[in-house]
């Protein structure tokens, strides 16, 4: 499978990422003295913004003065985790903080006990490393930011646009099933001008809660326009999209969204489409939308599928 493409970020898709295997120190690599791979690494780690690269040129370069099996980086915050190399027994472990800023724990590990000179220089080396990695991390912030829907929490158009794309090229290569569900919350219009904005807000927050809950970790939500939401769903065949698709209308149908102590009457309507062999991204878009279209047009609550 082709990895995604480094600036593209996977909404609501594990976290977990395996960044290959460092080996033995490479023969290009001669080994520094402390002073020396601190230039070296205060040079080479300001030359990207990706935290997975800073990392990796981190776990290598290091490996020029101490060995090591693994290097692993947790950022809980922000879902973050990767980890590099081997799992070894013997372990040292970093929470970095700058200016009371916590910026996550690194972990080095090898099958030998670290000596205290070691330690001393890991954390002399650890110093090159909190620029360039508060950096990334404030990157990584802004380039969600850009694809996030504040409302919901989902993907935003730009985000679907790339990932749709990207999903239609990985299916045609694998030969892999591609589907997509468009969905509309039905009369919204009617909640937002009897309740008031801020419920119809509450009540969007709450489909896509709901929406999130019922799918695999690997499938996309992404707000669509105002109260239209579109699921990507990988490896999906038109069967299992239809499921899907059902699940979803049920758990609208069932959301307990109370206003003043009356429950709000949520329902949607859904079109599916599954990609045809040679179809390109706008055309899926397409048909699902017009399946959308005719589940509205038979009266709402219900799911179509594209011929
Ligand atoms: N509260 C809130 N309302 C929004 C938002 N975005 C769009 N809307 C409202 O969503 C409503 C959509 O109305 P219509 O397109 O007529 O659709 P509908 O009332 O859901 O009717 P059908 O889709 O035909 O069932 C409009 O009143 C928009 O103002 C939002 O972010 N928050």
């Amino acid at each position: 499978m082709v990895p995604p493409k480094s600036n593209t970020i996977d909404f609501d898709a594990a976290k977990l990422q395996r960044l290959g295997f460092a080996g033995k120190r490479g023969p290009s690599l001669r080994p520094l003295s402390l002073n020396q791979l601190r230039q070296q690494l205060n040079l080479q780690l300001q030359t990207s913004l990706e935290l997975e690269r800073i990392l990796e040129l981190f776990f290598r370069e290091v490996q020029r003065l101490i060995p090591l099996a693994a290097l692993s980086y947790q950022q809980p915050a922000s879902d973050l985790r990767l980890e590099l190399g081997e799992r070894a027994s013997h372990s040292a472990s970093y929470h970095l903080n700058h200016d009371g800023e916590y910026l996550g724990e690194l972990i080095f590990r090898r099958n030998l006990r670290f000596s205290d000179e070691e330690l001393g220089q890991f954390e002399s080396l650890l110093g090159t490393l909190v620029f360039p990695l508060r950096n990334a991390l404030l990157y990584r912030t802004a380039l969600q930011s850009a694809l996030r829907d504040p409302l919901t929490g989902t993907g935003n158009r730009i985000a679907m646009e790339q990932a749709l794309q990207r999903e239609v090229d990985l299916a045609r290569r694998n030969l892999n099933p591609l589907s997509l569900l468009m969905l509309d919350l039905d009369h919204f219009k009617q909640i937002n001008d009897t309740h008031g904005h801020s419920v119809g807000d509450e009540a969007l927050k709450a489909v896509a809660v709901a929406l999130k809950s019922q799918l695999r970790n690997i499938d996309m939500v992404f707000r669509f326009g105002g109260e239209e939401f579109l699921i990507l769903l990988s490896s999906t065949s038109r069967e299992g999209a239809a499921m899907v698709g059902e699940r979803l209308r049920h758990a609208v149908l069932s959301l307990q969204c109370a206003v003043q102590e009356r429950r709000l009457e949520l329902s949607v309507s859904l079109g599916c489409a599954t990609l045809l062999p040679g179809e390109s991204a706008d055309s899926l878009l397409r048909r699902a939308d017009g399946a959308l279209y005719v589940a509205k047009r038979e009266g709402r609550n219900r799911l179509t599928m594209a011929g």
